[in-house]
């Protein structure tokens, strides 16, 4: 749910924007005027403005451009402009000031729901940018690579190894795949590298590729140049370039297109970049480290990943096991995520009873770390006495999991729209709510994703 500021004098539009924003589970306000706009920006702090140009009290451009002044506290909010029938001239202006994107009135709702749709994941990947940046700056924050199975003792040890060597040969190290399931740690070796690497003081950007918008996924890592006329689309570096001499962490490789898996060979071997639209060459002297929880192999022999690629990424890979394939980490994975619960929420530290412990130490973990840490959130919250009995775990997977036979027997009881709905939910809750990663553990789209969210109601 976002919450929507809708500075428009022309009432009953207004008010049909308001209907459908509210329609699609948002959260929106109206204010008739620039001065009852900016109190409302204030009180509310919404997540996106819309902006009428043509208002009593003046003129919706000269906001724009003063909310986007350094220094302003709402900089970074995404606004996007409704501009009057013709007037490009307001258009362009816009784009100039800074908007996230403009609609030429009169506005089609659904051309709103898209415009919506793509200025917040650009603004979700610039945030995600700005954290990666300032995670990179607080050196002090060490990354916790938990695990003393004899598994993860190889992996840091092959790590520690891996980043001498790329210290020493800073420009020829290959790139370094990581693979194994969703929830399985790849973001967190990544990020270790980092922090025992030479580069530990450069950035560290982490860019999740299934995130990125289909339709500027190459306009974001590889940068652009200004390659309109009117001067609306400004140059900006894409993420590639952000991460300087860093290191350059692309998360699930294999959501890129083919097309996109070519211009990354291409700038990989070369070590060199140019941004759309220029013909300047930036060489790239970052470490490339890569991820994927798909079966790369396989994806070439079935045409949906390029081979060349491939046998670039080939040449180091770390895989990271499987949690129930390391369950000697489960007690020590499980005690440090107590720890920093009990630590969050300001309660007592809970023990685990052996039971809790025992199953476990039993369950298959199909959403891994990820899915450990979520459940002990929950339980921590919840539990009684200080205690984490098995009943405040609702381990959910039902295959293999120590009851199993009781629950496929409840779901054999539900209709098709029961068993979807739930497979969805417990995706969604094994990925925390993200969308992309839930559609790839049931290998839907995101479209289709959506779509049954939607029908759902989730
Ligand atoms: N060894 C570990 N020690 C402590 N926490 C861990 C460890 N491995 C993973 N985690 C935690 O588990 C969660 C999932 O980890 P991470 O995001 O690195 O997994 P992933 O394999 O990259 O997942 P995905 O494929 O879905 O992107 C994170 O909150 C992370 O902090």
């Amino acid at each position: 749910m976002l919450s929507f500021l809708l500075i428009e004098d022309e009432s009953l539009f207004a008010k049909s924007v308001k209907r459908r924003l509210e329609r699609e589970g948002h959260q929106a306000k109206i204010a008739e005027n620039i001065g009852s706009g900016k109190k409302l920006l204030q009180s509310e702090s919404p997540d996106i403005l819309l902006l009428d140009v043509r208002l009593p009290d003046g003129n919706g451009l000269d906001l724009l451009a003063e909310i986007r002044a350094d220094e302003h506290p709402l900089q970074s909010l995404p606004v996007i402009v409704m501009t009057a029938y013709g007037e490009l001239e307001d258009a362009v202006s816009a784009m100039k000031f800074g908007a996230s994107d403009y609609l030429k009135k009169p506005v089609d709702l659904d051309e709103l729901m898209l415009t919506i749709d793509k200025v917040v994941s650009n603004h979700t990947i610039r945030r995600q940018l700005q954290y990666a940046e300032q995670r990179a700056q607080k050196t002090h924050q060490p990354v916790n690579l938990i695990g003393s199975s004899q598994q993860i003792m190889t992996i840091r040890e092959q790590a520690k190894q891996l980043s001498e060597l790329m210290d020493k040969n800073k420009d020829t190290t290959p790139v370094v795949l990581i693979s194994g399931e969703t929830g399985s740690g790849k973001g967190v070796l990544a990020r270790y590298f980092h922090q025992i690497s030479q580069r530990h003081d450069r950035p560290f950007v982490h860019v999740d590729c299934a995130a990125l918008p289909e339709d500027s996924v190459e306009a974001e890592l590889f940068g652009q140049e200004n390659i309109a006329l009117d001067d609306s689309l400004k140059a900006r570096p894409g993420l590639i370039e952000v991460a300087e001499d860093g290191i350059l962490f692309l998360d699930e490789i294999a959501e890129l297109s083919l097309s996109t898996q070519t211009k990354l060979l291409n700038v990989i071997e070369r070590r060199q970049l140019r941004r759309l639209g220029s013909t300047k060459e930036i060489p790239v002297n970052s470490q490339v480290i890569v991820s994927t929880n798909r079966d790369l192999h396989q994806l070439v022999s079935m045409g949906e990943f390029r081979a060349d690629l491939y046998f670039r990424l080939n040449v180091v890979e770390i895989q990271l096991p499987p949690l129930r394939e390391r369950q000697q980490d489960i007690a020590e994975l499980a005690q440090f995520f107590i720890e920093q619960f009990a630590k969050r929420y300001s309660v007592e530290q809970p023990r685990l009873a052996y039971d809790a412990m025992r199953q476990m130490q039993q369950y298959d973990w199909p959403g891994n770390i990820r899915e450990l840490e979520n459940v002990l959130e929950r339980a921590v919250m919840l539990c009684q006495q200080s205690v984490i009995e098995f009943s405040d775990l609702s381990l959910k997977s039902f295959a293999t999991s120590a009851d199993g036979e009781q629950t496929l027997s409840e779901i054999e009881k539900m209709t098709m729209d029961e068993v979807e709905k739930y497979l969805l939910e417990n995706a969604l809750s094994r990925s925390s709510g993200n969308v992309s990663r839930a559609a790839r553990q049931l290998g839907l789209t995101r479209m289709a994703m959506r779509y049954r969210m939607e029908k759902y109601k989730l």
